[in-house]
């Protein structure tokens, strides 16, 4: 199960503790959370001293003598329940501001965090189940400071001044109510522990559900031409009713807490409503005292009813927040060095491979490549060949500092990758990949992906030279039209110009270059060719090559096989002494060579 991996287990014990991570995004918030606090205590205050009034009513009676008095309390109990409601609306609009900011908040942080984490983390963990991270988790916490809070702190004015007036209004009676609190609170913490376990399952169950229709939805067009849609909709049934038995469990919990809690405060209510209707018979009491007495013990009832709510629902959000946490400190293990070396004003674009080692994170024992060395002096051109799974793409990911060889040294202009700055590292390369990535914005916005200023005059030059402008004065609506998701579907070849576009805008002084395996037209391949021939001029350039005429044109070829670099030399060398690279020439590269060499 993809959300078990990395699961934590100190158990309980971090509990609400995990809920402190929500202090920090409230304290920029002061302002609001007092005027809130303030909205707060002025309601509670008035619902506490509405049965004073009743009280006084009571005990003045209900008789035509009184008339006066009585019509000016009931103006007074009139005008403190509109104080009451309109004091009780302000403070929930407060509240659910400062909920909404809060959760708005952890989102750009959650988010933050995980758009700066490792390759490896974006292969183990499941876009779905980020999302879910994303969206359903910070819901959770949202609930707790939106409106949790907000009752939980209501409930508990409310119950500490109802117990406060109690205890003024009979001593006796409040005392054995008092006798019901230990009976109340053991049950709370048995099951709060419960809830927010389940609550965590919960949360995971649901994640699971997102990550496998994230999963579908990318690959529609894969399950419908298989016509798997009845398995995949079985599938996602069965994720989602999980996530249902799961919160069930929790809610299940919930209920017999609200049971218990509620037969015992009720019963208890009742109980002692019988022992001071004695004393009222008794004469020790008045009627009035016993209905204000009998008005606290239902709101310090309600109360505790609210704060059971209250406690299930801050477990719940504990569950949620572990996530969350954990997802915090997942830390990227690449970085840039506490001091960075700079780049030279020029980058010659020299590169080197010092017996670098690297096996992925995932296999750590299966090392994919080995003792690899070799040197690209400024300018030149090195195309890579090897057999599928050789490790070609591997030392591009090394290149860019997607992952840390294990042994061995990559240097740049003389200087080990690892001490530069990891973004002004990637700076210095214009990658151009098998399949275009297109976003959707527009076709202008996509090329100048690299730097979002560009203005339009370099945006059609760099698509000039791609030879995409062709192509893109033909769309709709020229360079404003949108691209990618929900946007038009552009050709294999008109996306791969795009992206060499999106290549030569960057300016960036090494070139990495996978080229596309998948045959296109004639005209197409000659386009994406000279487009392709005019990123290449005065860069570093290492190029993944499937292509003879790439080949042939390159300074020096490297053979990589099964990890090892096992031959390097011209096109007519090799094709001389490396027996499989004479084998690869004839399978791999003589689809293009008919067109490549006329
Ligand atoms: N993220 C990864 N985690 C674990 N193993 C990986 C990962 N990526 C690639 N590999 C493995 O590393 C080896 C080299 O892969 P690489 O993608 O570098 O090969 P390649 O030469 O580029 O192949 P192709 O020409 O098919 O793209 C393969 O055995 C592959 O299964």
């Amino acid at each position: 199960m993809a959300s078990s991996k990395n699961h934590s287990n100190e158990p309980e014990k971090a509990a609400l503790t995990q809920l402190k991570l929500v202090l920090p995004l409230l304290r920029p918030y002061k302002n609001a959370i007092l005027t809130a606090l303030l909205f707060l205590i002025l309601g509670a205050a008035a619902n506490l001293s509405i049965p004073v009034a009743f009280k006084l009513m009571i005990d003045l009676g209900f008789s035509a003598e009184n008339s006066s008095r009585l019509s000016q309390y009931f103006i007074l109990v009139f005008a403190v329940s509109i104080a009451m409601i309109v004091f009780t609306s302000l403070r929930y609009y407060w509240v659910s501001w400062i909920g909404q900011r809060v959760v708005t908040d952890l989102r750009k942080k959650v988010y933050g965090k995980v758009i700066g984490q490792s390759a490896e983390f974006f292969e183990t963990t499941k876009t779905g189940e980020i999302l879910s991270r994303i969206n359903t988790d910070t819901t959770l916490v949202e609930t707790v400071v939106g409106s949790t809070f907000s009752i939980a702190l209501r409930s508990f004015v409310t119950f500490i001044g109802a117990i406060i007036m109690m205890v003024i209004s009979s001593p006796k009676l409040a005392m054995y109510i008092g006798f019901l609190i230990p009976v109340v609170v053991i049950p709370l913490v048995v099951t709060g522990r419960k809830i927010q376990r389940l609550s965590r399952i919960e949360q995971d169950r649901i994640a699971d559900s997102s990550a496998l229709a994230t999963e579908t939805i990318n690959a529609i067009h894969t399950v419908q031409s298989y016509g798997q849609e009845t398995r995949e909709r079985a599938r996602f049934f069965e994720a989602v009713n999980r996530a249902f038995d799961a919160a069930i469990n929790s809610i299940r919990m919930t209920t017999i807490l609200m049971v218990m809690i509620g037969g015992v405060v009720f019963g208890g209510i009742v109980l002692v409503l019988w022992l001071g209707a004695k004393d009222v018979i008794s004469g020790a009491m008045t009627a009035g005292t016993l209905s204000q007495f009998v008005m606290y013990a239902v709101m310090a009832a309600t109360s505790t009813g609210a704060l059971t709510n209250v406690w299930s629902e801050l477990k719940k959000a504990a569950g949620a927040l572990e996530r969350i946490v954990e997802l915090m400190h997942t830390e990227n293990p690449i970085q840039s060095p506490p001091e960075p070396k700079r780049f030279a004003h020029t980058v010659l674009g020299n590169l080197v491979f010092n017996q670098v080692t690297f096996a992925y994170p995932s296999q750590p024992d299966k090392p994919v490549l080995k003792d690899i060395s070799f040197e690209i002096v400024p300018g030149q051109t090195v195309a890579v060949v090897g057999p599928s799974g050789a490790g070609k793409s591997t030392l591009f990911q090394l290149l860019m500092r997607f992952y840390e060889p294990q042994q061995g040294e990559i240097l740049i202009d003389g200087v080990n990758i690892n001490q530069y700055d990891l973004l002004e590292l990637r700076q210095q390369f214009a990658l151009v990949a098998q399949d275009a990535t297109l976003f959707s914005t527009s076709a202008a916005e996509n090329i100048a992906y690299g730097r979002p200023h560009a203005d339009s005059v370099v945006i059609e030059a760099a698509a000039r030279a791609a030879h995409a402008h062709e192509f893109i004065e033909n769309l709709a609506e020229r360079y404003d039209t949108y691209l990618g998701e929900r946007g038009v579907r552009l050709s294999g070849g008109q996306a791969q110009r795009l992206s060499i576009a999106r290549a030569i805008m960057t300016d960036a002084p090494v070139l990495l270059l996978d080229e596309a395996t998948s045959a296109l037209d004639a005209e197409s391949e000659q386009m994406v060719q000279r487009a392709l021939n005019k990123l290449m001029q005065n860069r570093t350039t290492l190029v993944i090559a499937h292509r003879l005429a790439t080949i042939k044109k390159a300074d020096n070829i490297l053979v990589l096989d099964n990890g090892e670099l096992v031959a390097s030399g011209s096109h007519q060398e090799l094709l001389k002494h490396n027996a499989l690279y004479g084998r690869l020439a004839k399978l791999q590269f003589i689809h293009n060579a008919v067109e490549d060499t006329g």
